[in-house]
């Protein structure tokens, strides 16, 4: 991500599971592969969970919903706001269940618009991102978009480009037009690969961003 990373120096690393996230346009398929993940990782014995954000289940959640689902108006400041704080909320929950050995399949995680950083500073930094990449067109002929605010075509163009800005060379990134099958494969493979690496004691980091 765009953020350096500060390791928790004090984080007890053995054996934790990893933070694995998923990111990508609306409709790139991670809400597919990231249950598609949870059933391999947990089929190997692998303690994991899935986790997705915005949380909508929350207090903050649901301000988010509400915001997304045009119920109700915010500046675009404050909605940024409530998604880190929705990051946030859950921050401790996410160290004590990767201390305690369970990996996160976290379906999208952080975004950083337009140079919005200092609220993500100090949240868990992932051990791997993987982005679905598909261009916005060929995403938008995929079954139909919601009504959501945020799932138009000219929107999800303004996110592709934040995307390429955003994303650095740690970032692994799959061509999310081919069979779903051969994209599970593929991230089956560098999945494993993390979670081996976490398992080992790479120590857990902070994002932060400056
Ligand atoms: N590789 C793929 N090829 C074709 N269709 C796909 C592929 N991956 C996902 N889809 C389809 O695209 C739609 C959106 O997938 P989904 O996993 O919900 O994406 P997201 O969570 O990124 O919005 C679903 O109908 C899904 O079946
Ligand atoms: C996590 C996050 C999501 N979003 C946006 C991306 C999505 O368009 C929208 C809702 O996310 P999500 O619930 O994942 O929608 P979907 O399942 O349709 O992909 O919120 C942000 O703008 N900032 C954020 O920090």
């Amino acid at each position: 991500m765009a953020a350096r990373n500060s390791i928790l120096s004090e984080s007890n690393s053995e054996s934790r599971g990893a933070l694995i996230v998923l990111e990508g346009l609306d409709r790139s398929g991670k809400t597919s592969q990231s249950s598609n993940l949870l059933k391999y990782l947990e089929g190997l014995g692998h303690s994991a969970e899935l986790w997705r954000f915005p949380d909508r289940s929350t207090d903050v959640g649901q301000m988010i919903s509400s915001y997304l689902t045009n119920k109700s108006q915010l500046d675009d400041h404050t909605v940024h706001i409530l998604f880190s704080a929705n990051r946030w909320e859950k921050r401790s929950l996410m160290e004590t269940k990767l201390k305690s050995g369970t990996t996160l399949i976290v379906d999208r995680y952080s975004f950083f618009w337009g140079g919005f950083l200092a609220p993500e500073d100090g949240l868990l930094a992932p051990d791997l991102v993987l982005y679905l990449d598909i261009q916005p067109e060929k995403a938008a002929e995929r079954a139909g978009y919601g009504g959501e605010r945020y799932e138009q075509l000219e929107f999800q163009r303004k996110v592709a480009r934040c995307y390429e800005v955003l994303r650095d060379a740690s970032w692994k990134i799959i061509d999310a037009c081919q069979p779903m099958e051969d994209i599970e494969k593929q991230l089956q493979e560098i999945v494993l690969d993390c979670v081996t690496i976490c398992q080992k004691g790479k120590p857990l980091s902070n994002l932060w961003s400056s």
